[in-house]
């Protein structure tokens, strides 16, 4: 019941996300990704495991030390949601991680350090359509935070339709980018606190 809602609530979302843009940006969106596949490194960064008889897939991001988000790791990413998305018997999607105590250091800060602008282009582009692909996902959405979550492990689980963090006192959360000179959207501090409820583990 509570599922049939949240598919409610999302799709109604969805219909005001999906309409055509004038600058036809998601077909674009979809041919930088098809070239970033090409180039995509070959040792799994993510983990799905779909159960048909829920609907429901659990994606575990596995990539050591910190499951931090480069290009190589934003694309598989992409690449995995995309496919599901694309499975209608897949509704619903949690994302976790399979590391202990880290669920995404965010952004990869050696990605943004002494690259070229065409490289640093690339990985910003990724960056913008992991997000637009998570918000803008036709299942429900949920991100089982299991570890500490600065930055852009935040906005990754922002994207979600739910939020639910493991209640440790030791797992920060939060939008620490400023720290960067990186200015975060106006309200989403407002969103993870109402959203985002805590359980043991
Ligand atoms: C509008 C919003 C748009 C979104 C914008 C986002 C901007 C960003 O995301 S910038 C990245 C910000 N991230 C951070 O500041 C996180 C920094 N990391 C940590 O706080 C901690 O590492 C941790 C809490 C995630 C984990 O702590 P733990 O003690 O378990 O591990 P460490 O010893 O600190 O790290 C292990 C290893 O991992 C490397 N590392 C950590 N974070 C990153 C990262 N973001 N990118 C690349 N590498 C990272 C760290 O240097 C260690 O490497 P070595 O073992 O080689 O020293």
């Amino acid at each position: 019941m509570a599922l049939r809602a949240a598919l409610r609530q999302k799709c109604g979302l969805i219909g005001i996300l999906s309409q055509p843009s004038s600058s036809g940006s998601h077909s674009r969106v979809s041919a930088v990704l098809v070239s970033q596949m090409r180039n995509n490194a070959t040792s799994p960064k993510i983990k799905v495991d779909f159960n048909q008889s829920t609907g429901v897939a659990v994606l575990s991001m596995q990539s050591p030390p910190v499951n931090s988000l480069s290009l190589d790791f934003l694309t598989e990413l992409c690449i995995s949601v995309e496919k599901l998305e694309m499975d209608r018997a897949c509704r619903g999607l949690i994302i976790t991680s399979s590391l202990p105590k880290v669920f995404s250091a965010g952004l990869d800060i050696l990605e943004m350090y002494g690259k070229s602008p065409e490289r640093c282009g690339e990985f910003w582009r990724a960056v913008q359509e992991m997000w637009l692909k998570m918000y803008s996902s036709n299942m429900v959405t949920i991100a089982a935070i299991n570890g500490s979550s600065p930055a852009g492990g935040c906005l990754l689980s922002l994207t979600c339709d739910y939020r639910i963090m493991s209640d440790n006192p030791r797992y920060s959360i939060g939008l620490n980018e400023t720290l960067l000179g990186i200015v975060a959207p106006f309200g989403t501090d407002k969103n993870i606190i109402k959203n985002t409820h805590t359980c043991s583990n």
